[in-house]
């Protein structure tokens, strides 16, 4: 869990989240909420029908924990119908009001009605709108009237607000909710057009891209801004020049959120707020420096000896031993792993632990990783190593912000001492070229924002990728110029094994030499079906030579626009495995179309008789 730091959410506006956004009881939501660094909560109704505590004990719970009651949500279907309903409706409202009272909340989310007896009137609406703020301003309340983006006559802000301005209450002004507005299509420019103090809350809220049902894709699919397609940034802009100056506030219906951990979907959803306080331009947390390379990959596990074998075969030499620690550094070219026999685990074999990004300015790296809430690693290391800053990534990879070897920053590599080599460095391996990280499937849009925000890296789209038993997500997120790329990929299901498997592809100048010399060293890499190479020419115009070359070396083939991208797998050790790749003519894919023939293959290879 990450260590909360409230100061930092303190900076900028206030920020609330509702509490449908988080899963548990309504108490432990409380104090996710308060812990993660907020200011404020909306309670949603459900939550309170269904908890113990009495509105005066939530009350009290929310002052000791610091947080706000911000608004009480919602109340439906009040407008627009005829007066015999509409007077049930106001007796309903008393009742909330109430509630209202003793919880010490003065602000209720109405939102447009989506009974079939409303009418499609808007004076009614209006005038029944007047009646309801009438009321609640009797009890000191005052009414945000919310179109839903599947109200029956009510579906866009600017109609909604058209209905407050009409019905013209002082307690009646209206809430902007970013899904409404945006998953309609709606011109957020009219934004503009309602003066700020008629803007009574903001609720933000982002979603994948998706063709289907808006009620579904609201009730389903809403994500913390940064995590889907939307740009919510707009939104929160539009409403900041209007002079809005109330709260930021997430209102996130996400069927994943529902099940994974509160407190940890907290800080997600408030590191959520501050990037994107940062794309508004209402904030400046400290900038991003930007990764331009890998300095290394560090791999744990007791038992050395299986990877050695590997790395010994793909061409790396050991050059270093670190003189505290069982840790052991192996090169070629720029590609740099490192062997730690201290940590991991037995039982799982070897696995990716860390990764060092090469940082123009790793203290100002770790100043924005801090300010966005990522946790920072302990330094666990003896007087004589260099000082390195270090963030855990939410699958729990820790990410080190490098200078290797320059003059101005003490280097990692000063803490190692030259080892007896074993062999040259004989392949042909450049540098790591990207790095494939599986999370958890309940952590992955939290991995994507994590990588975006608090890294800078730039999101690529989501990919559908098929294994034996599973569809699951993939996206690359990646520097500016592609010196770090990072393809965060979903557990496959149980079904698959479970297996969270991570690897490391290697950058060559000649992927098929250096497949042929791999295995000519006693490399297992990964059979790949003759089924492949005959699809593989029927789909490309390829010179029976390369197809052959391919065929022979085990090498996978795909090509876009810019280039060419060939690439082949070593076996699995534990839960890793590494890729060799060739790029040419700026090829800036991953070989996505292929993952499900490597899915395929990695199965059969494993189960093989
Ligand atoms: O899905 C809903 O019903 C619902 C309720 C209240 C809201 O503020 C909202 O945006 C959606
Ligand atoms: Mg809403």
């Amino acid at each position: 869990m990450a260590d909360p730091q409230p100061s930092a959410a303190r900076l900028g506006a206030r920020k609330s989240i509702a509490t449908v956004s988080l899963s548990g009881p309504l108490s432990e939501k409380l104090t996710a909420i308060a812990a993660a660094g907020f200011d404020g909560v909306e309670i949603f109704e459900n939550d309170l029908l269904g908890t113990v505590l009495s509105p005066e004990e939530i009350r009290a719970r929310c002052a000791d924990l610091g947080l706000a009651i911000d608004l009480y949500q919602p109340m439906r279907d009040v407008e627009a119908v005829p007066e015999d309903v509409f007077v049930r409706n106001l007796r309903r409202a008393e009742r909330k009001f109430d509630v209202m009272r003793r919880l010490g909340a003065d602000l209720l989310l109405v939102c447009s009605s989506v009974d079939p007896r409303a009418l499609d009137d808007d004076a009614l609406a209006a005038e029944q709108l007047h009646r309801l703020a009438g009321r609640a301003q009797e009890h000191g309340i005052r009414i945000a009237y919310e179109a839903l983006a599947w109200g029956r006559h009510v579906d866009t802000y600017d109609h909604a607000w058209r209905i407050v301005e009409q019905a013209g209450h002082p307690a009646l002004g209206t809430c902007l909710d970013s899904f409404h507005i945006l998953s309609r299509g709606s011109e957020v420019s009219g934004i503009a057009a309602i003066p700020g103090e008629k803007i009574f809350f903001l609720q933000l809220a982002d979603a994948p891209k998706m063709a289907m049902d808006v009620l579904q894709w609201s009730r389903h699919h809403r994500c913390f801004p940064g995590q889907g397609g939307l740009d919510v940034a707009s939104v929160v802009q539009a409403a900041a020049r209007t002079g809005y100056d109330g709260p930021l506030s997430l209102e996130v219906f996400n069927d994943v959120f529902r099940q994974a951990d509160a407190a940890r979907t907290a800080v997600d959803a408030l590191r959520s707020l501050l990037v994107l306080e940062e794309s508004a331009g209402l904030s400046e947390p400290p900038a991003p420096s930007l990764p331009t390379g890998f300095a290394f990959a560090e791999l744990a596990t007791p038992d050395t000896e299986p990877v050695r074998a590997v790395l010994d075969a793909l061409g790396f030499a050991r050059t270093g031993r670190h003189t505290s620690k069982p840790v052991e550094l192996w090169e070629q070219g720029a590609a740099r792993i490192l062997l730690n026999s201290g940590a991991g685990s037995r039982r799982y074999g070897p696995a990716l632990a860390a990764v060092g990004l090469e940082t123009p300015d790793p203290a100002q790296a770790a100043h924005r990783a801090e300010a966005l809430l990522a946790p920072v690693v302990p330094r666990r290391r003896a007087p004589v190593d260099a000082p390195l800053d270090a963030v855990a990534a939410p699958d729990g990879t820790e990410l080190f912000f490098c200078r290797t070897g320059r003059p101005d920053h003490p280097s990692w590599t000063g803490d190692f001492e030259p080892a007896p080599a074993t062999r040259h460095q004989a392949g042909h391996v450049e540098r790591i070229d990207h790095v494939a990280l599986t999370q958890p499937w309940h952590q992955f849009d939290e991995a994507v924002l994590f990588h975006r925000g608090v890294l800078g890296l730039t999101v690529h789209e989501s990919l559908d990728l098929a294994d034996p038993y599973g569809l699951f997500r993939s996206r690359a997120v990646a520097a500016p110029g592609g010196g770090v790329r990072l393809a965060l990929n979903v557990a496959p299901g149980p079904g698959a094994d479970g297996q969270m498997l991570q690897h490391i592809a290697l950058a060559t100048d000649d992927v098929i030499a250096a497949a042929r010399e791999a295995r000519a060293r006693g490399a297992a890499l990964l059979p790949i079906p003759a089924n492949y190479y005959d699809d593989l020419a029927a789909r490309h115009d390829l010179d029976p030579r390369l197809l052959d070359a391919l065929r022979e070396s085990g090498v996978l083939y795909d090509r876009d626009e810019h280039g060419e991208f060939l690439h082949c797998y070593t076996a699995t050790v534990g839960r890793v495995f590494f890729e060799l790749v060739q790029r040419t003519g700026g090829h800036q894919g991953y070989g996505a179309l292929n993952a499900g023939i490597r899915l395929a293959a990695q199965y059969a290879h494993q189960h093989r008789p």
